[in-house]
């Protein structure tokens, strides 16, 4: 199976990284970069071909990972060269099936993706969207890329601005919470060094916990020693409105990834 990546940016290379880690072949993955220079890189990185959008239009699976923005012109340029069986998988936030659809040949096969930077650790979970066309044979091919480096789970599209606001979105919420425990550890007087290792392992761990299926709640329930620390700090946050920046940031989310619909 032949895979083109348009746009190698920050996602793309994630879901590159992650796809040829997880086994897949240099010889089976293209890239298109309008910046010499990335291409290069990327290139040099990971011992990809960087082709040009003609070349790439021939794959068995478009990915399309450019801004938003950018979609409707690279859909106008690949749109009369899709093969019959080919697939066209856009990651584009907010970008819905319908207008993907629109600037595409009648009968074309469209599946909607949300990722997360994670795949590039193979950790990553994306959300899964079937358009009008897409085969179930389509749906497996995109859903098999997606579980080689990560997991994936499709959902109803109406769902996927709620998903990118938890999943898509959310490994900047916890870089953001990890950075700012780091930067407090370190006016606590711990080195940066001392604070980061702290932190980064308490992540790591507290994720494992998370992933045996135990409550949230329950997990932060069994930290919080009856008049102890965790309770006087989750006091804190609390006061300080944590929860509910969560619920407004998490909305603002939803909010724009509406707006970036044309
Ligand atoms: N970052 C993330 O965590 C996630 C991002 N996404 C989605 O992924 C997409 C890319 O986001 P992100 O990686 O952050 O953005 P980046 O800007 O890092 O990547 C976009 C890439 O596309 C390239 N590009 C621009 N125009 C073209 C073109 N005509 N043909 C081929 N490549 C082109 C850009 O090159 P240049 O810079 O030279 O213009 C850039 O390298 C977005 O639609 C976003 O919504 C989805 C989930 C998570
Ligand atoms: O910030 C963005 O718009 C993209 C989509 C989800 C994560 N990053």
């Amino acid at each position: 199976m032949r895979i083109a990546l348009v746009g190698a940016g920050a996602m793309g290379e994630a879901l590159l990284a992650g796809w040829l880690a997880a086994g897949w072949s240099t010889e089976d993955v293209v890239i298109v970069e309008p910046s010499q220079q990335r291409a290069d890189d990327i290139t040099a990185r990971h011992g990809v071909r960087a082709v040009d959008l003609e070349e790439a239009s021939g794959a068995d699976v478009v990915v399309l990972a450019v801004k938003p923005h950018q979609v409707e012109s690279v859909l106008g340029s690949i749109s009369n060269r899709l093969g019959p069986e080919s697939v066209v998988v856009s990651i584009a936030a907010g970008v819905p099936i319908r207008q993907l659809e629109e600037l595409l040949p009648d009968g074309a096969a469209v599946i909607r993706v949300m990722p997360n930077t994670p795949a590039l650790v193979g950790q990553g979970m994306a959300g899964v969207v079937r358009g009008t066309a897409a085969t179930d044979g389509h749906l497996a091919t995109v859903q098999g890329l997606m579980d080689a480096v990560g997991r994936s789970t499709v959902i109803e599209e109406k769902y996927l601005d709620a998903l990118t606001s938890v999943s898509g979105s959310g490994p900047a919420y916890l870089f953001y919470v990890a950075d700012a425990m780091i930067e407090a550890g370190v006016h606590q007087g711990l080195t940066r060094a001392e604070a980061t290792e702290l932190t980064v392992q308490t992540f790591v761990g507290s994720a494992a916990m998370l992933a045996t299926g135990r409550a949230a709640a329950t997990l932060r329930e069994q930290v919080t020693s009856p008049a102890g620390t965790t309770a006087a700090a989750l006091r804190v946050l609390d006061e300080r409105g944590v929860r509910a920046a969560f619920l407004a940031a998490m909305e603002a989310c939803v909010t724009r990834s509406r707006e970036m619909a044309n």
